[in-house]
């Protein structure tokens, strides 16, 4: 039977090519850096550019389809997730990366039906690697297949995280108190991208065991949650349970005995949801 959703999921692959190449020209010309929530949460007109790219070109070859964009949130846009098709889209994840030439930010694409996410594309930018997976048919890197590490022993890992842009104190004691424990387990390392989706791509190309992080959003997560689980790798909770893509935090490892024993050392906390009603 024919895949309902290829042509959705071609059009994805053409306009984060054409979204990454709207990043690198930007990267050449002086940035105009903005903030959001707090000072350090950054935002620059390529951003909103390429949103809107995104945005209506796909509005004009599926014209009934929803959106949920990081931009358009900020812009006071509801963040639904409904059961209609709908994409879910980060124009640049990896923000800070980008005002500051730091060389990975990605173009992050999820789409999403009857609250299932069909196909998640990562367009990694810098690096020219596309990232791709289709629910069901496996994940891929420029057309290759990606498959997580097979590595069970936590003492032989590595494992990314972020600190985000969240500044409140008691936060930070939990994010660091977290980052200890996991560090002297002990693991071979930590690494931070800069950019979930980058992250959850390294994890399902088997380079880092585990990624995890408090404070993401559903836009930087969507299309690599399904990278990981086709790549072969799990999705949890920081607290154990099911992953909620809503609720801001994510563990994706390579196993579930990575996950499981992450879990153990997280301090976990709880945000305002996305879909929270009184958010925006
Ligand atoms: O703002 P943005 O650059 O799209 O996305 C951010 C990046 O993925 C960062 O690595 C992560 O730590 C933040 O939680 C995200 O919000
Ligand atoms: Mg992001
Ligand atoms: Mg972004």
């Amino acid at each position: 039977m024919a895949d309902i959703w290829q042509s959705a999921m071609d059009h994805a692959v053409a306009i984060a090519r054409k979204a990454g190449e709207v990043v690198r020209e930007a990267l050449r010309d002086d940035r105009k850096v903005m903030t959001k929530s707090s000072s350090v949460d950054l935002v620059t007109q390529t951003d909103q550019r390429v949103e809107q790219l995104i945005i209506q070109s796909v509005k004009e070859k599926f014209p009934t389809h929803k959106f949920i964009g990081e931009e358009s949130v900020a812009a006071g846009e509801a963040c639904d997730l409904t059961d209609s098709p709908t994409w879910i889209i980060d124009p640049i994840d990896g923000t800070t990366n980008f005002v500051h030439s730091f060389p990975f930010v990605a173009v992050s694409i999820g789409f999403s039906v009857n609250n299932q996410t069909e196909f998640g594309v990562v367009y990694s930018c810098l690096e020219d690697k596309m990232f791709t997976a289709r629910r069901g048919k496996g994940a891929f890197c420029n057309g290759e297949p990606l498959q997580v590490s097979d590595q069970e022993d936590i003492k032989q890992s590595i494992i990314a995280t972020e600190f985000g842009s969240n500044r409140d104190p008691e936060a930070v004691d939990k994010i660091f108190s977290s980052l200890r424990n996991i560090l002297c387990i002990p693991v071979h390392g930590v690494r931070s991208a800069g950019t979930a989706a980058i992250n959850m791509c390294l994890v399902a190309s088997g380079c880092v065991e585990a990624y995890y992080e408090i404070g993401i959003h559903v836009w930087d997560v969507a299309a690599g949650s399904l990278i990981v689980s086709e790549a072969g790798g799990v999705l949890m909770d920081v607290e154990g349970g099911e992953v909620d893509l809503m609720s801001r935090r994510i563990v994706a490892a390579n196993s579930r005995t990575i996950a499981e024993r992450i879990v153990k050392e997280i301090e976990s906390f709880s945000l305002p949801r996305d879909d929270a009603p009184t958010k925006h």
